[in-house]
């Protein structure tokens, strides 16, 4: 197993891993690229000039567009990471040609799984929830892999459920490994790495005074919230969770279905580091699609859906905690409305759970 230890410097407060050694960051990308996993990373930070005065926020709000990664979301950053790390050691396997790649997803870690499967000649089995989008489904097949939908309802440890019949079918194929992004440090890695160095590299000196993310596995807001903590002591981080998850505490024990995709979970996964977030704020899906369908409307910013609950309980914070003008929030997208053609862009689709309603 890969999932191995992180120990933090006291004095310097970087974090470090026992199994894998980290890359250093590089602000700089060739035009030209070997392949298409070297269009992953370098997303734009992009201002808003209207969502934030439109609900009475006058701070200044960046949001990271993720879903200008070569597969479309912020996951494809684990993806390669998780794969580089699987080629260089072996851990959790051996990746040789041939090899069949099995992993539990709400679709867009297995969108970049399946981006890397057809670069590197592996094979590809997706193993998702029926709830999340058929876009999605349909970008993995396109790229060659098989995709297994299971129940929404079925617990994470049920063997019904991705995960159980993820790790079923590791049992059953040969030469199968399951990178498994709820353990696999190269999940918070990439975000400690990259993520969070673009951010800082690209705010320069403009001061960072909070960041919101929206959390599923937790690697992005273990990473992100490490390295800003490490480098920008005064900063908070707020991560945002939906009711019906567990994530941010015992106190949110009402499991409970919602319709964002990718965050929220029954189970407290390995890659999340409760301690690295400052506090959480609750989201609700109603809120987070009107946001996402306002930022594309009003700013051009063709983000998904947990964007929407990303911004809305980003402004809610500013509101709470009165931010100045001179104040500077970053907010991360992490995908884009290629998985929801049919879904929250659809007024019928939004009609009949009543989102549009006053
Ligand atoms: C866990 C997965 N996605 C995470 C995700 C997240 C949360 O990112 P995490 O780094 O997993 O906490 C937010 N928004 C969207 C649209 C996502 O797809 C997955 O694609 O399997």
């Amino acid at each position: 197993k890969l999932a191995g230890e992180w120990t933090q410097d006291p004095v310097t407060k970087a974090w470090s891993h026992s199994e894998v050694e980290f890359n250093q960051f590089n602000p700089e990308r060739p035009l030209v690229l070997d392949t298409v996993l070297d269009a992953i990373g370098k997303t734009p930070l992009v201002k808003l000039q209207h969502v934030p005065k439109a609900h009475g926020v006058k701070c200044n709000v960046y949001v990271k567009c993720e879903y200008l990664n070569a597969g479309g979301s912020t996951k494809d950053r684990i993806a390669k990471r998780m794969v580089e790390i699987a080629e260089k050691t072996g851990k959790p396997g051996k990746l040789v040609p041939g090899v069949t790649l099995i992993e539990p997803t709400s679709g867009n870690t297995g969108i970049g799984l399946s981006l890397a499967s057809a670069v590197r000649g592996y094979k590809c089995i997706i193993t998702m929830p029926k709830k999340m989008s058929k876009e999605k489904a349909i970008a993995m097949a396109s790229l060659g892999s098989t995709i297994i939908r299971t129940p929404n309802e079925a617990g994470f440890d049920s063997p019904h459920s991705h995960i159980g019949v993820a790790l079923r079918l590791k049992s059953e194929i040969q030469d199968a490994v399951v990178l498994d992004q709820y353990c696999n440090p190269g999940n918070p890695l990439a975000h400690y790495e990259q993520t969070a160095e673009e951010i800082i590299y690209d705010m320069g000196d403009k001061h960072i005074d909070l960041v919101v993310l929206t959390a599923g596995t937790g690697g992005t807001v273990t990473g992100i919230s490490r390295k800003i903590h490490e480098r920008i002591p005064t900063a908070k981080v707020v991560g945002v969770d939906p009711h019906g998850s567990i994530l941010a505490g015992p106190a949110e024990t009402d499991i409970d279905f919602y319709e964002v995709e990718g965050i929220g979970y029954d189970f407290l996964p390995g890659t999340l580091d409760t301690s690295a977030i400052d506090y959480w704020a609750k989201s609700h899906d109603k809120e987070s699609f009107l946001m996402a369908r306002e930022l594309i409307r009003t700013e051009g910013i063709l983000c998904g859906g947990s964007s929407g609950c990303a911004v809305h309980y980003a402004l809610e914070e500013c509101k709470s905690l009165n931010l100045p003008e001179d104040a500077n929030v970053v907010v991360l997208l992490p995908d884009g409305i290629r998985n929801y053609i049919t879904k929250f862009l659809d007024d019928d689709w939004m009609n009949e759970r009543h989102f549009l309603d006053a």
